[in-house]
């Protein structure tokens, strides 16, 4: 098991990179902790499975260390690293038996036989493969595949880490929630650094202590599964965690506050000085739909609103609203009233964040 630390990591696939533009991953220095249960979390294309490659040593980066407890690894292969990988779509022999499958791996370290079946069954057990130990991998369903590819990484317990890129991708629906509660499980047993790819946010917050959420080839949040959701560093981290994302509006400074069309929102002191230090291009207040209030009536303190949309989710609503001409979402919940037309609402300050060129600006409590 290692601490991997990526040092001013960065990587371009053009020779010659001229900007930005050419860098699939963005110049980052980040750590990723021994014994971890991480997510890697984004969209198509921001850079998480070149990420994992250069982790694992598939790819060797362009610029900056990869480092496995201080030590450079950046032109060791990824046997010489010691990590294993579980792919989108498994990666098993399929001449092979499941129990020789699993064998593999401890049969090229020259482990002896009584170990090798201990561990075997130690880990079929896990994974419930036991039935299926004397079967040819060919004779496999897809979902059964994969776990016979996840079992080789885990078998071993020299491994520096494991990676997962989208290994659940083949799997049915249902078996999901079950391999990824397994998968949790096998962290907890076995306390290996694990690093999970995925675009999706409930595999990622199901499946990670920490979650790194990458954007545009850079790592823009690292945190838990509430840090990201109560106080995302970055707007992408508020758009696309949450269901809906959270509401980003547009504002210009004014006095004590931000201002859109006609609407004034006051702001604490330390954030308008705060404000008052920075020129940005483009500033931001974003509220989650969970957390915008809604008066049962007209209110001094409120905003009013004019509902436009309620989508009915059965244990939640999804209200739509116009705010001075600014789309809105509110979350309400299933015992929460819904108003007619008109709607008073406000924004809890605790709740209420300024973004300044997409990051937050953060203030001392
Ligand atoms: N072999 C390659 N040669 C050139 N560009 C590449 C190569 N592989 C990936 N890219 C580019 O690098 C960027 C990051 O791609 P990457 O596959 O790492 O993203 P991703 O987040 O894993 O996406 P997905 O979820 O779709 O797999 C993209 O712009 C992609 O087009």
């Amino acid at each position: 098991m290692a601490e991997i630390r990526l040092q001013d990591l960065a990587h371009s696939y053009s020779a010659a990179p001229q900007g930005h533009d050419d860098y699939a991953i963005r110049a980052m220095t980040h750590v990723w902790e021994q014994g971890g249960a991480y997510a890697l979390l984004g969209p198509s294309g921001c850079g998480k499975s070149t990420l994992l490659n250069i982790i694992s040593g598939l790819l060797v980066p362009s610029e900056g260390q990869v480092q496995f407890d201080g030590q450079v690894v950046n032109e060791l292969t990824p046997q010489a690293r010691n990590i294993a990988q579980v792919f989108q779509f498994p990666v098993v022999y399929d001449t092979m038996t499941v129990y020789d499958n699993l064998a593999f791996p401890l049969r090229n370290q020259g482990m002896d036989e009584p170990r090798i079946m201990s561990k075997v069954h130690e880990i079929a057990e896990v994974l419930e493969l036991h039935p299926l130990l004397k079967k040819k991998a060919s004779n496999l369903s897809a979902d059964e595949k994969q776990k016979v590819s996840m079992g080789r990484g885990l078998v071993r317990d020299d491994v520096s880490a494991i990676l997962f890129d989208e290994p659940l991708t083949v799997i049915d629906p249902h078996l999901k929630w079950k391999l990824r509660r397994k998968l949790k499980q096998i962290h907890e047993q076995f306390n290996i650094t694990m690093i999970y790819v995925t675009h999706d946010q409930l595999e990622a917050s199901t499946f990670a202590d920490k979650i790194a959420v990458m954007y545009g080839g850079q790592i823009v949040q690292f945190g838990t599964p509430r840090e990201l959701f109560e106080r995302p560093r970055h707007t992408f981290v508020g758009y696309f965690i949450g269901s809906p994302g959270m509401n980003l509006i547009d504002v210009t400074p004014c006095d004590g506050g931000v201002r859109f069309a006609n609407t004034e929102v006051p702001l604490s002191a330390a954030l308008n000085a705060r404000l008052a230090e920075l020129k940005p291009q483009r500033l931001q207040l974003g509220i989650r739909p969970e957390f915008v209030h809604v008066w049962e009536g007209q209110h001094d303190e409120a905003m009013h609103a004019e509902l436009v949309h309620v989508e009915d989710l059965g244990t939640y609503k999804i209200l739509s609203l116009q705010l001075d001409g600014q789309p809105l979402k509110v979350r309400l919940q299933e015992d929460q009233p819904v108003p007619q037309r008109s709607v008073y609402i406000s924004f809890p300050s605790q709740w209420l964040m300024l973004y300044a060129d997409d990051y937050l600006l953060e203030v001392a409590p």
